[in-house]
Order: structure tokens, then sequence, then C-alpha cells
């Protein structure tokens, strides 16, 4: 279930300028997905180049990635911090309110995200809560004012008829995602089943960031409230920088 749009030019330009942020003695966590490939690539040949990281994968792809580059590599339970943490995301809340002068939460749930489109939210966001600095990066298909794609909720597999009832009930509409190459649903790097959950725009993302944690059964959900420090949206022609 990965968002379609965005050039590869855009991606690598966004990925690329927030790799630039990685300074020597960093312990940087690195995101999964097509986007945060980039970075991973980009930090790869810094380390090449004698630059001193160490790299905390947040998935097996990212991992796999990383070990290609030759970022050596570390673990979160093997550290005393992240300085730094790149990652993508499927829908960046992005709302310039006209009232954004005025009211003083207008503005408040920006940098909100929707991760988890390749299942990974649960690690990306551990490492991501864990980071002194998160940066996003992203392409401009990814922005929105209000989000509204479906909620990835990695869950245990013998909660997922329990689960799937309780979100129906808070106006959720649930599908167990199914694996593409394989008979049956896909199976996280954790062992769990994602349900992608289908709530039309949300109003209050972090009021249902709340919700959803509080269900029995629910491993991780893929509202990322409050975590962002920035997002570098890549174009064709260069990046633009959102901090908040
Ligand atoms: O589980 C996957 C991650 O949350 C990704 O960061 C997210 O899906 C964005 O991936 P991409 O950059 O490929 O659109």
């Amino acid at each position: 279930m990965k968002t379609e749009g965005g050039s590869e030019t855009a991606k690598r330009n966004a990925g690329e300028r927030a790799a630039e942020e990685v300074t020597d003695g960093f312990v940087v966590g690195l995101g999964t997905g097509s986007t945060a490939a980039y970075a991973i690539e980009a930090i790869g040949r810094a380390v090449d180049d004698g630059l001193d990281v160490r790299g905390i994968p947040t998935s097996f792809q990212s991992r796999q990635l990383a070990l290609e580059v030759g970022i050596p590599l570390t673990s979160l339970d093997a550290v005393d911090g992240v300085d730094l943490a790149i990652d993508g995301a499927d829908q960046v809340r992005d709302n310039p309110s006209p009232n954004a002068e005025t009211d003083a939460n207008a503005t408040a749930d920006n940098g909100t995200l929707i991760k988890g489109g390749g299942g990974a939210h649960a690690r990306e966001k551990l490492v991501a809560a864990a980071a002194d600095r998160y940066l996003v990066v992203a392409d401009p298909s990814k922005l929105i004012p209000e989000l509204d794609r479906s909620v990835p909720v990695e869950i245990l597999p013998a909660a997922h008829t329990t689960v799937a009832e309780r979100v129906r009930e808070l106006g959720g509409e649930p599908t167990l995602r199914d694996a593409e190459h394989k008979d049956g649903p896909v199976v996280t790097d954790n062992g769990n089943l994602v349900l992608d959950v289908a709530f039309g725009p949300i109003e209050s993302p972090a009021e249902l960031a709340t919700t959803l944690a509080g269900i029995p059964g629910v491993v991780e959900h893929g509202l990322f409230i409050e975590l962002a420090d920035a997002t570098y949206v890549g174009t064709d022609d260069g990046v633009e920088k959102r901090t908040y």
C-alpha cells in the first residue's frame, strides 16, 4: 500500500538535502521507504568519504540498504541517544490556515504524519521518539491540509477481529493488509499484522492517535503526532524546508 506520485528527482533532492544534516560522530535513525532510501545512500557515500556515524535501521529493508552502502550499524539499546533521524512519510499535514495569526491552534498539528505504507511504522516511531531531531523527507504529493489517508495499525495477530470491531465503532473501515507475493496477510518485521483503517478526513489526529493507542491488541499506529522537527520537501528544482 505505497503512495503513488512524486518524481524520483524530488525524492532524491529531499533525501540528499536531509543527509547533509548528519555530522561526524552522530547516531542516525535510518527511515524506511523510497525517499528515505536516498538519504541512506547519501550517508553511505559520506561514510565512504570518511564520515564517522552509526546508523539505526527501522526495518529489514533499511538495514539491508545500510549494509549495502557501508553504514556501520547499531541498535537503540546499545546507544545513549539518537542525534538525528531521517524518514519518509505517506502524508504530512501542512495547513497554511488563514486564521493562523489569530488562532494559536490553527496550525498546531502541522507536521503530523501518517506513516506505515511499508508497514515499518512501529520501529520508525521508536526511533523518531528517541531522536533529538527528526527530519521528514517528502515530495510535494505527500503534503495535504487535512490527513485523509488510511491509518496503518499494526496489531497482534490474535486481535485482528477485536481491533477491527473497535475501529468500526470509532467510524473507521478496516482492511487487513494483504501480501502481494504470498497467500494471506502482510506480516510485519515484528511478526504482526496490519489493518489499514479508513477514517476519511481526520480532524483531530492527536485525539485519534490516543484512542487507537488505547485499544488492546494494537501494537502501534501510523499517526505521528508532534514528532517531526522539519519536513524537507523535495521538488524537481530543489528543496523547501518546513519547520515546526
Ligand atoms: O512503512 C513505511 C514508512 O512509513 C515510509 O516512510 C512511508 O511509507 C513513505 O515511503 P515512501 O517514501 O516510499 O513514500
